[in-house]
């Protein structure tokens, strides 16, 4: 890997007529990196993906994989690719059907090697199109894994599996890495990116909008939920001056047992909005300040960016106004 790189973006940007997919990305995978690719439903992931294996081309930009073309490192077996679409070969064993996949690799490995490193290895004499989904799952993953590739892309590897299943595939995958592979995954879940990934991208309308650890996106979305109980012996219940603490974004109150309250809140600054509690003369008691999960961050990233293109549609739609009124 001379120049360091294991694929580039530069400025891609990709249409279907008037849907823009992807949308000015520029982005560096390096090696041995574990990277999720996480965005809500047609936030351009696989078209992402499908950019990165050359199966389709940039409007404008360029997409590299190991410095050259994508279509020369996949020729060259350095690419191992597990996509959504496309059916599994009938009429053949697993074991037939991996071995196909070893033989064809330019660097294949042993069937053997590959149906254990895939978690198969029980699956080998079964016929491909009498697999459950989840079985169907890992033999992709076998056929992705079938060379010795330096970097493996998966899109949305998982759907179909079952808890216990989906766990063992991540052992697996999780070896592929600690081999020094560089693994690209998409997922919309965001446990898997969380546990799993040492870098996380997050795609919104083609274009990137968080690039960084799990803990740091998760930090970059700055909300921390406060949790505490008031109990009316210690004094009356104020929900509107709790709404007016410094910082706060969302307020939640249950009363499950008579004369306590729970109250949780969701702040931007908890230090301030901690303080501003007491301050109120409040006896918070059982108080609690926690961050919040990767699911809650992307939420709140997703929909700032959500809010700040619809203000930007608004101030748009402002300006045209107001140009209209001088014209007249
Ligand atoms: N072949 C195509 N023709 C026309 N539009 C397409 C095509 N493929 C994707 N799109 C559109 O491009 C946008 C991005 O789709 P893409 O499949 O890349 O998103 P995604 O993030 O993978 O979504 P999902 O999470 O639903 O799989 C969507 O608006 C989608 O409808």
């Amino acid at each position: 890997m001379s120049t360091g790189e294991v694929a580039a973006f530069r400025g891609v940007s990709k249409s279907y007529g008037r849907v823009r997919a992807v949308d000015g990305l520029d982005l560096v995978l390096r090696p041995g990196e574990t990277v999720a690719l996480l965005g809500p439903n047609g936030a351009g992931k696989s078209s992402s993906l499908d950019l990165l294996l050359g199966l389709r081309e940039p409007d404008h930009g360029s997409v590299t994989l190991f410095g050259g073309a994508p279509r020369a490192a996949i020729a060259a077996g350095r690419v191992g690719a597990m996509l959504q679409s496309g059916g599994l070969m009938a009429d053949v064993k697993v074991r037939e059907l991996v071995g196909l996949a070893c033989d064809v690799h330019p660097r294949g490995r042993t069937v053997a090697e590959v149906l254990a490193d895939a978690g198969v290895t029980e699956l080998a004499e079964r016929r491909v199109d009498k697999l459950s989904g989840g079985q169907e799952q890992r033999v992709r993953f076998a056929l992705a894994i079938a060379g010795a590739n330096d970097l493996i892309v998966l899109d949305e590897p998982t759907t179909g599996m079952d808890v216990s299943v989906r766990q063992s595939f991540w052992a697996s995958m999780r070896a592929q890495a600690d081999a020094g592979r560089t693994v690209l995954f998409a997922t919309h879940y965001l446990e898997e990116a969380d546990s799993i990934a040492d870098r996380v991208l997050v795609l919104h309308r083609g274009r990137l909008i968080a690039d960084g650890s799990s803990a740091e996106i998760k930090a970059r979305a700055g909300v921390r939920r406060i949790t505490f109980e008031l109990h009316e012996a210690d004094g009356p219940f104020d929900e509107a001056a709790l709404r007016r603490l410094p910082g706060v974004r969302g307020l939640e109150v249950t009363a499950r047992v008579p004369g306590v309250r729970t109250v949780r809140i969701r702040t931007a600054d908890a230090d301030a909005a901690v303080a501003a509690v007491y301050r109120a003369g409040l006896y918070p008691r059982g108080l609690e300040v926690t961050g919040l999960g990767l699911e809650q961050a992307f939420l709140t990233i997703t929909g700032e960016q959500d809010a700040a293109e619809s203000a930007d549609a608004a101030a748009a739609a402002d300006a045209a106004e107001t140009a209209l009124e001088s014209a007249r």
